[in-house]
């Protein structure tokens, strides 16, 4: 069965879900032509030790750094490294951290340099996807039902949904239930209720769903090497609707990418 937080839960979750915020913006202001994705993860590594908070990724099944970086093809769990990013590159910073005993998911795919339209595009859909099903989201849905908003919106643009990884509920845990396929017709267990907390978190590729694994144990890539996109958020069901905890709290809430269309 899916958790139902107290409203001292909550409270740690709201909270955990700002500072994850916070660290994933403390990175997105440093993307740029020649950065290292290593030096993301420093920043993002950094910005957690500062809140009190831990990075979850660190170590999590042996995952060796504070946040994934995954860029161009990368579908996730790119793992940072000393390689620049370079002009017209897409890159996803996916922080997860660790506060008081709750666990804050967020990630954003952003710009570096000057991207191409169609690249821009990918990122955009992807985007409005994810807005989509989270417009869906409040008590008495079916979590399988937002498998079926973002594919039925990226398809008529001949994008598809990367079927190997799922949003997933997260509180005390980092991934607990329920579990929350990006794709249609789903078999997805469980309903909406007040005080459950989970993520979405869809990957949307140009080309194939199909996902490989690098030989580094983590890294995904497109099996046809076009680029894939992804933003996650965490959520939290109310009575009404549900409520963004990791909502960027600046700019009107919008992505970092907004700024360069
Ligand atoms: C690197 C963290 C990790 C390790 C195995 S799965 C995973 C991961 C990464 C980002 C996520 O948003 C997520 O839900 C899980
Ligand atoms: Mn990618
Ligand atoms: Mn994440
Ligand atoms: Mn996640």
């Amino acid at each position: 069965s899916i958790k139902v937080l107290d409203d001292d839960e909550i409270e740690a979750m709201r909270l955990v879900g700002r500072l994850a915020r916070e660290c994933l913006d403390a990175a997105a202001q440093a993307v740029d032509v020649g950065v290292t994705t290593d030096e993301l993860d420093r920043l993002v590594h950094e910005a957690a030790i500062e809140r009190d908070c831990y990075p979850s990724p660190l170590n999590y099944y042996n995952f060796p750094k504070s946040c994934c970086t995954s860029v161009n093809e990368v579908i996730c769990h790119g793992i940072p490294d000393l390689r620049p990013l370079k002009d017209g590159d897409i890159c996803n910073i996916d922080v997860t951290v660790y506060h008081h005993g709750f666990h804050g998911d967020l990630n954003e795919t952003f710009f570096v340099g000057n991207v191409s339209e169609k690249h821009k595009k990918l990122v955009r859909v992807t985007y409005e996807a994810l807005s989509k099903a989270i417009e869906l989201v409040r008590p008495g849905v079916k979590y399988r039902e937002i498998g079926n908003v973002i594919q039925k919106y990226v398809a008529p643009h001949g994008f598809s949904v990367v079927k190997s990884y799922c949003g997933h509920g997260i509180h005390r845990l980092f991934h607990t239930a329920p579990n929350v396929p990006h794709y249609a017709k789903n078999t997805a267990v469980g309903v909406m209720k007040a005080g459950h907390t989970f993520t979405i978190e869809p990957m949307i590729s140009e080309g194939v769903a199909k996902a490989e694994q690098w030989p580094d144990d983590w890294t995904a890539v497109t099996a046809d090497g076009l680029y894939s996109a992804q933003f996650e958020q965490t959520l939290l069901v109310t009575d009404n609707g549900c409520e963004i905890l990791t909502r960027r709290r600046e700019k009107n809430g919008q992505p970092w990418f907004m700024d360069k269309m």
